[in-house]
């Protein structure tokens, strides 16, 4: 099992100070960024592009920036994030008409790649591929909003997902979004994740740093 890492979800930011608002989490304790890519299209909202992940690279943002691809098509995205300093780039299953091409593409554009599945998807999608993957979201949400309730059944999901992954031998993060806090943490991390993508849990206390230490509590209990 890896290490546990803490991924705020700067959808849960405030937009009008981007920057400063990505830096106080990671300063706060975060590890890395999770950026929420949304096209009004597969997903019902809308959010930021490449532009916006380059400005936070100009900004001075030198933690990874793990990009999560909720539109489709995906590959001229992969194009645009890969130029714009993304580390991981993470896309659906059911938006590439080529999931494995898309996984190449990202690897050989020099970020890591990674498959998320929706709560209905299921894991059956990654057993052709693992050995191109560096990780796996799941979606513990249906995906276009922050703030929502998180899906019980991801946790079975999460318990398959990682016997596969323990069973290929293959170095791969198991990532899970939506509805993730401190109440839930431990109980995720025993079904076998070990990067959590939180939003409103960590963007919407008053102090940052208190409740990435509380999440961090939690997972060393
Ligand atoms: O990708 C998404 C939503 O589509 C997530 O990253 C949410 O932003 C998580 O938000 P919380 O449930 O933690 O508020």
């Amino acid at each position: 099992m890896k290490d546990f890492l803490i991924a705020p979800s700067i959808l849960s930011a405030d937009f009008a100070r981007l920057g400063e608002d990505t830096q106080a989490v990671l300063d706060a304790g975060a590890d890395i960024v999770h950026f929420d890519v949304m096209d009004n299209h597969y997903v019902p909202n809308l959010t930021f592009g490449p532009m916006v992940c380059k400005a936070l690279r100009d900004y001075g943002i030198t933690a990874p920036v793990d990009v999560h691809l909720m539109v489709r098509p995906v590959d001229q995205m992969i194009e645009s994030f890969l130029k714009a300093g993304a580390s991981y780039i993470t896309f659906h299953a059911e938006a590439s008409d080529h999931v494995d091409r898309s996984l190449q593409m990202i690897r050989a554009g020099g970020a890591k790649a990674g498959l998320v599945l929706n709560p209905a998807t299921s894991p059956s999608c990654l057993e052709y591929v693992m050995d191109k993957l560096d990780m796996i979201l799941l979606m513990s949400v249906n995906p276009g909003f922050g703030g929502q309730k998180f899906i019980p059944a991801t946790l079975d999901k999460a318990r398959k997902v990682r016997e596969m992954i323990d069973a290929s031998g293959y170095d791969i993060r198991l990532e899970i979004d939506g509805g993730v806090g401190v109440q839930n943490i431990r109980e995720i991390a025993d079904a076998g994740v070990d990067t959590f993508v939180a939003g409103s849990a960590i963007y919407g206390a008053d102090d940052y740093a208190d409740v990435i230490k509380q999440m961090r509590s939690e997972l060393a209990g």
